[in-house]
């Protein structure tokens, strides 16, 4: 079943109304970001230590083979076994001593065994490192019982990486396993996409900052610190988290003076229908355009994006779990390709629910669910909270990521297969 796609009818009482066929499916809205969102043009050059969670804007390529030379795998003795006569034992002497590091390494003395250590280099005209506990040692002799293959435990010149293969693109994101083989590179310094800005402007006069004080009425504010949390990122710098008041003047004020500061500015709240939601005629008075405005999706259908000039705005809702739920499934989106990520990370899979599920069709919905283990079938299986609502976000630090329930469905048996999304973890 399919349910990634438009949704022509909403089904659900609080979708029609305001947008009557306005809601676009979530595909068509992650194709939008994708037309709408291109790459931060400058680059810069960091060492590796310091590119942790950038983005390439250039490849890194292997300049010399790696390993560089032949090596051993093991401590124990490096042998010529083409030299070996008969089916052995075979007894020979020690001629050398070959320790990690060492350089310029005479070739091995024909009929004797080498010394040598893990990482050390084989000695030319050797064919074979046996193992120290494969190998009876009486002081200046070695005795071996079975005749060594070919290559044992020589890591050849080459195997890991090729000169001038290519071993990251443009566009990976560093993570430790891309530094790691940068490093096995050799590349001491790689070409990033610098840091994207973001901004966040949280709206509402509701709500308040934890630590001051707050009115009967009034609400503590989750989004400021939860987005600031997800933009925290290497590859994001947050350059301005501001409250800003329900009022359009003062709204357009600050939204262009985040435009100017900002390649990426977000905002929660004021994008619903409410007269006290002016964030979108405050961008239509700087000269914004929209590129969506409302998606079938549940928590989150008010999210919007669009553009003032060439800074991205990227419009969540106000209540808590829809601003997480669209920021996970959007904001990650827009960031990778404003960050030029080119492997764009869709990490979704098919589990089964542990649990039926009752609900509204008309909107894909997204709950937050937690793996629980597998059924006899070898599927795993999610269960999750009933009572999810898009202000909730209390029952967040138990999920590890977010199932999708099909917008065209109202009951679902236990053990239904569903997409299941992990949470991007920064
Ligand atoms: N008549 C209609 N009303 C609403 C509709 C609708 O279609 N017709 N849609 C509902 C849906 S669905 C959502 S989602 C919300 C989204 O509205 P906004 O994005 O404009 O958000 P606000 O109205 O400003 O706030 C919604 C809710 O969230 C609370 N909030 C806001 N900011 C924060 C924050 N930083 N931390 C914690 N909580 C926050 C706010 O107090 C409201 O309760 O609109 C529905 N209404
Ligand atoms: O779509 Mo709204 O996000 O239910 O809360």
């Amino acid at each position: 079943m399919t349910f990634l796609h438009d949704v022509l009818k909403p089904g659900c009482s609080c979708d029609a109304p305001e947008h009557p066929g306005k809601l676009i499916s979530i595909d068509e809205a992650l194709h939008r970001i994708g037309a709408l969102c291109h790459p931060i043009a400058e680059v810069e050059r960091l060492s590796l230590s310091q590119a942790h969670g950038r983005v390439l804007a250039l490849p890194v390529v292997n300049d010399t083979p790696a390993p560089a030379f032949d090596n051993s795998a093991m401590d124990g003795y490096a042998v010529d076994a083409r030299a070996f006569v008969g089916d052995g034992p075979w007894i020979l002497q020690v001629s050398d001593r070959i320790p990690a590091g060492s350089g310029g390494q005479a070739a091995l003395q024909p009929g004797t065994a080498a010394r040598i250590f893990t990482g050390a280099p084989v000695p030319a005209g050797a064919t074979a490192v046996v193992m120290q506990e494969q190998v009876r040692n009486a002081g200046a002799l070695v005795r071996i019982d079975r005749r060594p293959s070919d290559g044992q435990n020589i890591r050849r010149i080459g195997s890991d990486m090729q000169a001038g293969e290519v071993v990251l693109t443009a566009g990976t994101i560093l993570g430790p396993r891309e530094i790691a083989a940068a490093a096995a590179a050799g590349a001491a310094e790689v070409t990033v996409r610098r840091r994207l800005r973001v901004a966040l402007l949280v709206t509402g006069d509701e709500v308040r900052q934890a630590g001051t004080g707050r009115a009967t009425a009034q609400i503590w504010d989750v989004n400021t610190p939860m987005l600031g949390a997800a933009i925290a990122s290497p590859a994001m710098e947050l350059v301005a988290a501001e409250p800003a008041a329900d009022d359009r003047l003062r709204l357009r004020r600050q939204l262009a003076d985040l435009c100017s500061r900002a390649d990426l500015v977000v905002t929660t709240g004021g994008v619903s229908v409410g007269e006290e939601d002016h964030v979108k005629q405050a961008l239509a008075d700087l000269g914004g355009e929209l590129a969506l405005s409302g998606v079938a999706i549940k928590p989150g259908k008010p999210v919007s994006l669009g553009s003032v000039g060439s800074v991205t705005w990227l419009g969540l809702p106000g209540n808590p779990l829809a601003a997480f739920v669209t920021w996970q499934l959007f904001g990650e989106t827009v960031v990778q390709h404003l960050t030029g990520q080119t492997r764009l990370r869709n990490q979704r899979r098919h589990v089964v629910t542990a649990f039926p599920i009752k609900r509204k069709p008309g909107r894909c919905e997204f709950r937050p669910a937690n793996r629980i283990g597998f059924d006899a079938l070898g599927r795993e299986l999610v269960g999750f909270d009933g009572t999810t609502n898009s202000a909730r976000v209390g029952n967040l630090p138990a999920a590890d990521g977010l199932i999708l329930l099909p917008a065209d469905a109202d009951d679902l048996p236990e053990g239904a297969l569903v997409e299941f999304m992990p949470f991007f973890e920064t």
